[in-house]
């Protein structure tokens, strides 16, 4: 496939509305969630919005988190101090796929496997980044995620 036809991540899943469904959904589910919900107590009501924009930048599509949310030095300084654990991680990426799931977003295993790959790192990143002594990198950028090893979207 000539790499211009390849859609990105962020146009394979259903762009911004997409991930504001997703988030949305996911935040409810982690509310009520026994492990995740102390963790989230006092989320701010635009988490969710911030959230799918930040995926959507790392995904390939617009900028609006580095513009307006502050970019990856603000997401980073959300994490500190929070102590996290793999267990409460391992939660989280496990909610976030089961609603992907029931939202039925793309199912191949191109997209899949891509979005598995991306949800590993960053919530392990998301935990080293809450160890006490880490710290946020002022410059951080945004990191991009893309198709990986398997070298395109599902062709059937
Ligand atoms: C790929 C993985 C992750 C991504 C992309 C991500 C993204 C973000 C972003 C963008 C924010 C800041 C939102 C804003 O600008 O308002 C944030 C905050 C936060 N994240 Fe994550 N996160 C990830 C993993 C995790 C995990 C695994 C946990 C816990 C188990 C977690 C817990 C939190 C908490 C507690 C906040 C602050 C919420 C608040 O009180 O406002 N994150 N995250």
């Amino acid at each position: 496939m000539p790499e211009q036809n390849v859609p990105t991540l962020y146009e394979w899943l259903g762009g911004i509305e997409a991930l504001d469904r997703l988030s949305t959904r996911f935040y409810e589910r982690v509310k009520s969630d026994a492990l995740l919900g102390p963790v989230f107590a006092h989320m701010d009501a635009g988490h969710p919005a911030h959230v799918a924009a930040f995926l959507g930048e790392v995904l390939g599509g617009p900028t609006t988190y580095s513009e307006q949310h502050g970019g990856h030095p603000h997401m980073i300084r959300q994490h500190l101090n929070r102590h996290l654990s793999q267990e409460q991680r391992r939660q989280w990426v496990n909610l976030l796929l089961d609603t992907a799931d029931e939202l039925k977003l793309p199912d191949d295993p191109e997209f899949r496997s891509a979005l598995v790959g991306y949800l590993e790192w960053g919530s392990r990143l998301a935990v080293l980044n809450s160890q006490p002594g880490a710290s946020a990198e002022e410059n951080a950028p945004m990191p991009k995620w893309g198709w990986g090893e398997v070298k395109g979207p599902y062709q059937g």
